[in-house]
């Protein structure tokens, strides 16, 4: 019998497998996957490649450009590359758009998190009141467990000051492809803020019912991809974000970040109520600003102590299961200049004793995240052995 001689790859070959190298910078799926490489040709050593826009005046033009460029001239023989920038049909928006929903045309938009098998941990982080750090906490925490390899999302409803954007250094507005809502993306954390999508301070727009809606709208048409961890910055106090986020993502757990102050006791009972009324899980409670550090080594509790322990307790009381304090974190003005600067702490100064507690945390929610997801394959492979 003839052996079956595999031909040789041909110069075609070698493009089309270079092109499928090059990511769309939004989407982070390969251009060719998505429909965006209508065609090219070579005539000498230059290729022409014709690519398909999602949006006319796509900010991200020159980034493909030089991706483009970057992979083609990687091939022994080709010196130049042009780029010739079309935009898709609507016809070739909605195909792109049933790609990314799993293939079919007609399928509606749902919750990708609250499907069953969904393999993504949702944490949402609540506290009692404003200004205890709760955005801080969770944009530190969403680039601590980017850095460690996961794929991390965060969706800022904190519908009374979204800083989420500005801490994470993200100014830019998310595109759309049809009813699709690409994130932007910094530090490569997802960001979606309730921010983007009002003009000034419209808390009270926000509200009932249509806050729903406009949840529902951010988790099912945003274009979020496989996240490891999505983590969900809420408005102070347990209002109606919490309940609305209870009812479309039954499997959130809830984070509280509090002070080390006696009031804390009260955001417990809150918090713990609420998480009963939604068969929530508590993962745990993270005191924030629980001491400032004095130039001579000791420790100046500010806000008092002993408040994060307390509402750990009590809420381990309420709900009859363990609800550990995380961390604590002290007060620490770089907390508040990297947020101010884009870069959470943890990145912009990892050896400062704030931003090791917050690493600290990120560890222990990656670690639970590995030994709850990744048992089934231990156990596999030692069977194996
Ligand atoms: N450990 C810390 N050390 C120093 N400053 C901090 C610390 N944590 C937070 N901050 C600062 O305190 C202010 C309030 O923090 P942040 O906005 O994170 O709180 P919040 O609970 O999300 O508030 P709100 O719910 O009102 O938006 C910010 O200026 C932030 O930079």
């Amino acid at each position: 019998m003839a052996t079956p001689v595999t031909p040789a790859p041909t110069l075609e070959d070698a493009i089309q497998a270079a092109l499928a190298t090059v990511d769309d910078p939004e989407i982070r799926r390969p251009i060719t996957d998505l429909g965006m490489v209508k065609g090219f040709t070579v005539a000498g050593s230059t290729v022409k490649v014709e690519l398909l826009l999602t949006v006319a005046g796509c900010p991200l033009r020159d980034k493909l450009n030089n991706d483009i460029t970057a992979a083609l001239t990687a091939i022994p023989g080709i010196t130049g590359v042009v780029v010739d920038f079309g935009v898709m049909s609507e016809e070739q928006r909605k195909a792109l758009q049933s790609t990314l929903r799993g293939g079919s045309a007609t399928a509606e938009p749902v919750i990708p998190f609250a499907q069953p098998g969904s393999r993504t941990r949702v944490y949402a982080v609540a506290s009692g009141k404003g200004g205890v750090g709760k955005s801080s906490v969770t944009v530190n925490l969403a680039a601590a467990l980017a850095q460690r390899g996961l794929s991390v999302g965060v969706l800022d409803a904190d519908i009374y000051g979204h800083s989420v954007p500005r801490m994470l250094g993200v100014d830019g507005r998310p595109t759309r492809v049809e009813e699709m809502i690409m994130p932007p993306q910094s530090h490569g954390v997802k960001v979606i803020s309730i921010g983007m999508f009002t003009a000034g301070n419209a808390a009270v727009v926000w509200r009932g019912p249509m806050l729903h809606r406009a949840l529902q709208q951010f988790l099912a048409d945003v274009y979020w991809g496989d996240l490891d961890v999505l983590l969900l910055d809420l408005p102070p106090g347990t209002g109606d974000v919490a309940i609305s986020l209870a009812q479309l993502l039954p499997n959130a757990e809830i984070l509280v970040v509090t002070t080390p102050q006696a009031a804390a006791a009260e955001v417990a009972e809150r918090a713990g109520a609420i998480a009963l009324q939604t068969h929530q899980r508590l993962v745990g409670v993270v005191e924030n600003m629980s001491w400032l550090e004095m130039p001579d080594g000791s420790r100046m509790e500010v806000f008092g102590s002993g408040g994060g322990q307390t509402v750990a307790d009590s809420l381990t009381r309420t709900v009859g299961a363990s609800v550990p304090l995380l961390g604590q974190i002290p007060l620490d003005t770089r907390v508040r200049e990297a947020g101010d600067a884009g870069t959470p702490i943890v990145l912009a100064d990892p050896e400062a004793p704030a931003a090791k507690a917050l690493d600290a945390v990120a560890d222990r929610l990656a670690l639970r995240r590995e030994s709850l997801v990744g048992k089934p394959l231990g156990l596999m492979v030692n069977a194996r052995r």
